[in-house]
């Protein structure tokens, strides 16, 4: 068996596929076109998938929810290779946080 028949397929999967992708001619890959385009042009596409995530949402239209945070997910990551951030610095922030309640760190802040 495959390690993609092991384990459900996760984020991280995807952030190995959009390396890779980035580096093939912009003639054959989304990824690779974006990135040639500059971290604007991908961090412009991010925003506007969260608005249409938000609009799902709002809009309880629960396929389009999953469709847009699809998007969503696709578009911070393939920002994050842009910049040169490994997802696991992510992962790292988000579970420094799990030693705190959102509201404890919010009151910590005074907002
Ligand atoms: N997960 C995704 C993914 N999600 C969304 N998108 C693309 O993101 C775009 C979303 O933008 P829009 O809905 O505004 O559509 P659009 O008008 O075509 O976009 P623009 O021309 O405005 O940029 C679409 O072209 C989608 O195809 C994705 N493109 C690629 N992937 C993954 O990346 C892999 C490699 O893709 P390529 O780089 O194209 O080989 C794929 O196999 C997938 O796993």
């Amino acid at each position: 068996m495959t390690d993609r028949q092991d384990k459900p397929f996760g984020l991280s999967d995807l952030e190995a596929i959009i390396a890779r992708r980035a580096k093939e001619s912009p003639d054959v890959s989304y990824t690779a076109k974006l990135v040639a385009a500059g971290v604007g042009r991908s961090a412009k596409k991010l925003g506007e998938e969260a608005v249409e995530a938000v609009i799902a949402a709002v809009e309880n239209d629960r396929n389009g929810l999953v469709s847009e945070s699809a998007d969503v997910l696709y578009h911070l990551l393939v920002v994050l290779h842009a910049r040169d951030i490994a997802l696991q610095d992510v992962l790292n922030e988000l579970e420094r946080r799990t030693a705190q309640s959102g509201l404890a760190e919010k009151a910590s802040r005074g907002a």
